[in-house]
Parts: C-alpha cells; sequence; structure tokens
C-alpha cells in the first residue's frame, strides 16, 4: 500500500491522437461537454490524465467493494437467525456485483481487469480504508450497514453526476443498492437496541470503534487531498472530500439519537450560525498508516484476497478453454 499521491496508475490507453498532441478542438469539444454538463462516452476523445484519474479512482472503487465483502462474510455462518443469514448473504452478494459492474466500467476506459486485479494483490493499487477494521460481533454488521454503506451513499449518490457516462451509470444501481443496505443495518440496530442491557451495549460498543474510520472513508482533509482540484474540474468529483465528510456528519447525528447511542466525539455539537454540525478531527496519522498497509486487519485481507485469486485460477482457465472451443466452434459453423 501507498500514500497520498503515490502509486498512481501507469495503465494508459492511447487516445486516437494521444494526450500530448491532441487537437485544440478536440480538447475544446472535450471542454465545452464537462461545461455543458453532459457526459464524457468511452469512444469520445479525452485527455490522457481523465482516462487515467478515472481508471485509478473506478478501480479504487471496484477494489474496496470485492475486499468489502470480507468484514461482514466473517459473520455469515455465525449470524443469529437464518432470517439475518439469508440478508447478510444478499448484502455480501450485492457488494461482488458492485465491484464487477466497476471492473466492467474501468475497462470501457481501455484497462485490462487482470491487470487491476494483479496491481491489488501486489499492493500497488489502494482500496478503502475502513476495510482494514475487524468485526468484533454481530452488532458490527449492523454498524457497517449504518455507517460505512451511509458513508458509501453520501460520497456516490453525487457520483451518479460523475462526468463519466458509464461511471456515473453504474453508480445509480449501485447507489439503491447502498441505500437498502444501510437501512437493514440500522434496522439490525434498532432490534439490538430493543433488547437486552448486553445488546445495547453491543451497539454502542461498534459505534464507538466504526465511527472515526467512517469519517476517514471520505478521504484526507481538502487541503491535503492531491487529488481533488483537478477531479473536481473534470466533474468527476462533485463535492471535496471535508463537503461530504460534513454532511455525513449531519445526516447521521440525528439518526443517533433516534437510536439512543452516543456518537464518540466530545466535540460534535450542533452549530446554529452555520447550521451545521461541528466535530472532532479524525485522526489523519492512523488514516495515513491504514492506507499504507499497516492498519489492523490489511495482512488479513490481501492474504484471503490473494488465496481467493490463487484458488479461482482452474475457474478461470476452465472459462477461456470453453470460450475459446466456442469461438473456434462458430468459426467453423460459420465457414460450413
Ligand atoms: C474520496 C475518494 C475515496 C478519494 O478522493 P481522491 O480524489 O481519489 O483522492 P485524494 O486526493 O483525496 O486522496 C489521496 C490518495 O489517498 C487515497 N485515499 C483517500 N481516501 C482513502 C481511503 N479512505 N482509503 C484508502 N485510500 C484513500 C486516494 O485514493 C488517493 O490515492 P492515490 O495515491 O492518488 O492513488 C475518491 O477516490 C472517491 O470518491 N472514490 C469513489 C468511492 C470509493 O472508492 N468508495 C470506496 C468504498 S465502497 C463502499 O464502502 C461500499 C461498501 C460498503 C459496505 C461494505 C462493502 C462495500
Amino acid at each position: 500500500m501507498v500514500g497520498w499521491g503515490e502509486g498512481r496508475m501507469d495503465t494508459t490507453h492511447s487516445s486516437p491522437l494521444g494526450a500530448d498532441g491532441a487537437e485544440p478542438v478536440l480538447q475544446q469539444h472535450f471542454d465545452a461537454t464537462i461545461a455543458r454538463d453532459q457526459r464524457i462516452e468511452p469512444r469520445d476523445w479525452m485527455p490522457e490524465g481523465y482516462r487515467r484519474t478515472l481508471i485509478r479512482q473506478i478501480a479504487q472503487h471496484a477494489h474496496s467493494e470485492i475486499i468489502g465483502m470480507q468484514p461482514e462474510a466473517e459473520w455469515i455462518t455465525r449470524a443469529p437467525s437464518l432470517r439475518r443469514k439469508a440478508i447478510l448473504f444478499a448484502k455480501v452478494q450485492d457488494e461482488a456485483g458492485h465491484g464487477l459492474y466497476l471492473y466492467s466500467a474501468a475497462e470501457t476506459l481501455g484497462a485490462d481487469r487482470a491487470d487491476l486485479t494483479e496491481r491489488l494483490i501486489e499492493g500497488r493499487q489502494k482500496y478503502s480504508s475502513i476495510f482494514n477494521y475487524p468485526t468484533m460481533s454481530f452488532a458490527d454488521v449492523g454498524v457497517i450497514g449504518w455507517f460505512v454503506d451511509g458513508a458509501a451513499i453520501c460520497n456516490q449518490v453525487p457520483l451518479c453526476r460523475s462526468s463519466y457516462g458509464p461511471y456515473a451509470r453504474a453508480m445509480v444501481r449501485v447507489c439503491k443498492e447502498e441505500s437498502f443496505h444501510q437501512r437493514q443495518g440500522y434496522e439490525l440496530l434498532m432490534t439490538m437496541m430493543r433488547g437486552t442491557a448486553e445488546q445495547r451495549e453491543m451497539v454502542q460498543d461498534a459505534v464507538n470503534r466504526w465511527w472515526w474510520p467512517s469519517l476517514m472513508m471520505f478521504g484526507p482533509p481538502d487541503d491535503a487531498s492531491p487529488n481533488s482540484a483537478q477531479s473536481m474540474a473534470w466533474k468527476i468529483k462533485r463535492h471535496s472530500n471535508d463537503e461530504l465528510r460534513r454532511r455525513f456528519v449531519d445526516m447521521t447525528v440525528p439518526q443517533a439519537e433516534k437510536l439512543g447511542v452516543t456518537l464518540p466525539d466530545p466535540e460534535l455539537r450542533w452549530n446554529e450560525e452555520r447550521g451545521h454540525h461541528d466535530f472532532g478531527t479524525p485522526d489523519w496519522d492512523e488514516l495515513m498508516r491504514v492506507i499504507k498497509g499497516d492498519g489492523p486487519c490489511n495482512a488479513e485481507r490481501m492474504e484471503r484476497r490473494r488465496t481467493a485469486h490463487e484458488d479461482g485460477a482452474w475457474v478461470r482457465e476452465a472459462a477461456t478453454a470453453h470460450a475459446a472451443k466456442q469461438a473456434a466452434r462458430a468459426e467453423k459453423g460459420a465457414v460450413a
């Protein structure tokens, strides 16, 4: 894992004229499309930096969905009822779907899916810091749905208006499912809060552990976010990291009150003048450490992903052989 601004993608896909040789008219057309809030589509000319930024963000997003299956999947076999097991199963499966959908979006930019997977497995590409924390009790499943999917919604709803068509369209479906995920998490927590004192303690403990890492999901503060300015100018990102973090806090505080839990931030209070909540500063050193690979579960998550990839080698080989056979048959049929 690498730090801010390091380890940028070098997966390039040459544009018809090449970034440097772009004729002004193509650049002007691109700029005008962005200015009119219209979409850039895969066959349109785009600056090389735009393509690379999108591949970086979409690949990291896809990796996050795939690695993000792990923390909750650990509880599938230990779910307290058949109903909770079925719900969790479906949710984790949805995350797999989001990952595959996003890899497809990256492919429309010329990225190779197998190459992106290699980059993840070799630690050359990032995934969200949030998935490097352990799930200690079943209440964590509820809190992940409430906080992590809630944060994902805050971050991803504006991405439905992202300037790159395939990414924006993928986000529409992903957000619908994330919204369902958030509700199931909150409903699970409401149920636990109506339960025993021990269950309420489990919920509060999970809230205490996940609150700050959830705020870190939005990325470094704006003045330490190397990609934000350009990504916002290109309308890939519609809001800054801090802006989305503030939205998440404003959205979550009343939900916490209704649930009856305390968010672990003594500085958290409503600011009448600003019409928003004031809140404390996340531990940015911790975020850096986790991104660099030194979080509580980084090694475990990567090892599991690597093993799953190796175990799946025979499926990929069989699918490739089958596809080759089908293609040969189709060709033979066409000749006859
Ligand atoms: C906001 C940001 C994450 C970062 O803004 P940018 O403008 O791109 O970067 P910025 O200049 O601010 O940062 C500098 C460097 O630091 C990296 N970095 C920053 N923050 C983090 C971090 N927290 N963790 C790790 N790395 C982080 C950043 O990539 C950049 O790397 P570079 O070295 O340049 O390559 C943006 O990429 C985005 O909106 N992505 C799409 C959404 C997305 O990917 N969501 C994932 C969660 S999906 C989910 O939760 C669903 C689910 C729920 C439940 C269960 C299962 C699944």
